[in-house]
């Protein structure tokens, strides 16, 4: 089974938090639902290279690094997950959906109102509980 090292940022502004939507893919388990942007590291990048790149790539956005958050390991049907998570914030204020289909800023507290990807749920929920 394929295994993937994924990074995503906790892009955090005025208390609250940058969740996208997914397109329509492959795999109906993550089709739609709501992360936190980024990809996968390819093989001659740092995690924080592979961030900053993701998040120019598909949001337009320059961001800085302030943290890591929350390794998740998470296996869906067809291939594996680790999931390295970042808080980050924003150095420019306008963001352009390049590959995701919707965005909402959220306070911590309401992230649980969204359809997150199962890999997401570990840091939705200490984002709830700690922010
Ligand atoms: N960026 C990101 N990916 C996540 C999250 N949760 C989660 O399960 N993933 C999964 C979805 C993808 O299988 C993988 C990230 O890869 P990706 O975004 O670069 O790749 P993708 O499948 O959209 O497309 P591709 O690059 O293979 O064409 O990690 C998350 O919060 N953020």
């Amino acid at each position: 089974m394929k295994h993937y090292e994924v990074v995503a940022a906790i892009i955090m502004d005025d208390d609250k938090v940058l969740c996208v939507q997914r397109d329509h893919g492959k795999y109906d388990y993550i089709s739609l639902k709501y992360e936190f942007p980024g990809g996968k590291i390819e093989p001659s990048e740092s995690k924080e290279q592979a961030l900053e790149r993701e998040l120019l790539e598909e949001l337009d956005l320059n961001i800085e690094i302030e943290r890591e958050f929350l390794t998740v390991n998470h296996q869906y049907p067809d291939f594996s997950v680790t999931m390295h998570s970042f808080i980050c914030s924003a150095l420019n204020s306008t963001l352009n959906l390049k590959e995701h289909i919707a965005f909402k800023w959220l306070n911590p507290e309401n992230l649980s109102i969204l359809d997150w990807a199962e890999a997401d749920l570990p840091i939705v929920s200490k984002l709830m509980k700690e922010c």
